[in-house]
């Protein structure tokens, strides 16, 4: 049996994480086996990466920055997602390939076509069955991310043009792959948002049981 792989997608702040833990709840009670992880990090490798990506103090380049993720991206799947899906795990994934192209892409202004082909080279061609994109206005987000009152990540750190073409590129990419994403208003009250996401997950193991 071969697992199923989700991953959740959005901007700083708009609700990944807690939408994640809601989904591994209600998959537990359903009786799968659940793996949540995230990138940057999910490995012991992957942290040692997400410290250097996310809190250097010196200037990354763009390229430099593309491939630290990638590096975290190869580490990840090959020693942790993988191996899930092939036990027949659920995998519940915080951020993946996407967001390369979306932050590294359209934020760095770096080719999207190479970012993307640079990251299914690193995962080994490995797509989410399911990618849920979280969208929500950068206000909001940003007004959040305050409120959290913890202190802001080299990315997070971004001026807010930049985290205008973050958005949009993501509201692109599942323009172009509709099968594969489900865009939700993440300014939803957070279980409404829960519930569509079960939804959209329950639709997919059901078709995928069809003989
Ligand atoms: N649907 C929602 N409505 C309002 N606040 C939310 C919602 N979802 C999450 N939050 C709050 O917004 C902040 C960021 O949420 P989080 O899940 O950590 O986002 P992310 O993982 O995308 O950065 C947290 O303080 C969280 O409690
Ligand atoms: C996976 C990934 C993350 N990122 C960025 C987005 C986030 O700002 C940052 C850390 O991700 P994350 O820990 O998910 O931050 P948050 O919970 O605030 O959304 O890394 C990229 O730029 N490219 C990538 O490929």
């Amino acid at each position: 049996m071969r697992g199923v792989f989700i991953t959740l997608e959005g901007g700083d702040g708009s609700g990944k994480s807690t939408q994640a833990e809601k989904l591994e709840e209600w998959l537990t009670e359903a009786g799968r086996t659940v793996v949540r992880t995230r990138e940057p990090g999910g490995t012991d490798f992957g942290n040692e990466v997400r410290e250097i990506v996310l809190h250097s103090r010196g200037h990354i380049s763009p390229r430099a920055e593309a491939l630290l993720y990638a590096a975290d991206r190869a580490q990840h799947i090959a020693t942790k997602v993988r191996p899930a899906l092939e036990r027949g795990d659920v995998v519940v994934q915080d951020r993946y390939l996407d967001s390369s192209v979306a932050y590294q892409g359209a934020g760095r202004v770096l080719d999207a076509d190479e970012v993307r082909r640079l990251s299914l080279w690193a995962a080994e061609g490995l797509l989410p069955d399911i990618t849920i994109l979280l969208d929500l206005d950068e206000d909001l987000a940003r007004a959040r991310l305050d409120s959290a009152n913890k202190r802001f990540d080299r990315l997070e750190a971004e001026k807010s043009d930049f985290h205008r073409r973050v958005r949009q590129a993501y509201l692109d990419l599942a323009e172009r792959e509709p099968q594969r994403f489900l865009v939700v208003d993440a300014a939803l009250p957070p279980d409404q948002i829960a519930a569509i996401v079960r939804g959209r997950v329950e639709a997919f193991v059901a078709a995928s049981e069809t003989p």
